[in-house]
């Protein structure tokens, strides 16, 4: 991490009364939470909640009607936050007609890391064997595995990861949680999106979103504790099974993890 990483205090992103448009549409309604650095955080809700949305709120990147979004001490999006921030978007944003290996070695020089982090950010996400080939002719899966080592290779302080484990083998998900966490363990913060509440267990907190509102930020352990339910997925249906309304979203919700199994 950086040295200057020191200058922040908790929290490392401080979202406050968030409220977004898109295409016209209320999308976020004054969403407020507070993330620590060296923590991974989990957001969960149904498609269509406003998960990707708050992700580019705080990478900065998103029109933002009213609210504030800092991250380490400093507006999102700001100039000296560029390097400190990485971003993985769900759709892949590599270039096709560059190999593996270059991909990554650009995003290394742009962020000014070492070239043998290269191959190391490679193997990171089980990509060693294929650096050689085009970016073009990888499948899904493996192209969103270029796009996560493009941003590991720049070690940034805040790692925001759009749906990142989406399309990968379970053995691939797992060596990547434990990489996801040994970064939270050098004090770096993470905010990773994802449908699929087994993963929700690797997380050290959990932001749930519903219909761009926040349902509730807890822990696991608490998030099992307030409804009874001991399978995480029973948790949160149980959860939303409060607001009104709430069943519909939550079902929708399992249904869509079920079909993306
Ligand atoms: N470019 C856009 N213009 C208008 N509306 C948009 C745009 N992008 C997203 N939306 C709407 O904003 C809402 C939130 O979208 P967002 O992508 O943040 O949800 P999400 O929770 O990330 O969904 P998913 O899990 O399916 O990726 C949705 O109702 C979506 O239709």
């Amino acid at each position: 991490m950086s040295s200057s990483s020191d200058e922040f205090r908790d929290p490392a992103i401080d979202i406050r009364g968030l409220t977004v448009r898109r295409g016209g549409n209320p999308v976020l309604h004054g969403v407020s939470l507070a993330v620590r650095a060296g923590t991974i955080t989990g957001l969960l809700g149904p498609s269509g909640c406003g998960k990707t949305t708050l992700l580019r709120s705080i990478v900065g990147t998103q029109i933002v009607e009213s609210g504030s979004v800092s991250v380490l001490g400093s507006p999102a999006g700001a100039r000296r936050l560029r390097s400190r921030v990485g971003y993985v978007t769900q759709a892949p944003s590599i270039y096709g007609d560059l190999t593996v290996r270059r991909n990554v070695a650009y995003f290394a020089a742009l962020a000014g890391a070492a070239r043998s982090e290269v191959a190391a950010a490679l193997d990171a996400v089980g990509l060693g064997r294929y650096q050689n080939r085009r970016a073009a002719d990888l499948s899904g899966g493996q192209r969103t595995r270029v796009s996560l080592a493009c941003a590991l290779v720049a070690d940034p302080d805040v790692l925001i990861l759009d749906e990142p484990t989406v399309g990968l083998d379970p053995v691939l998900r797992a060596e990547l949680w434990e990489r996801f966490h040994r970064l939270a363990d050098d004090g770096r913060t993470l905010v990773v999106s994802s449908h699929v509440m087994d993963e929700a267990d690797h997380c050290d907190e959990l932001v749930l979103l519903r219909d761009g509102r926040l349902l509730a930020q807890l822990t696991p352990a608490a998030l099992r504790s307030t409804t009874g339910e001991d399978r995480l997925e029973d948790a949160f249906l149980a959860l939303v099974e409060g607001v009104p309304g709430g069943r519909r979203a939550a079902e929708d919700a399992v249904e869509e993890e079920e079909a993306a199994r």
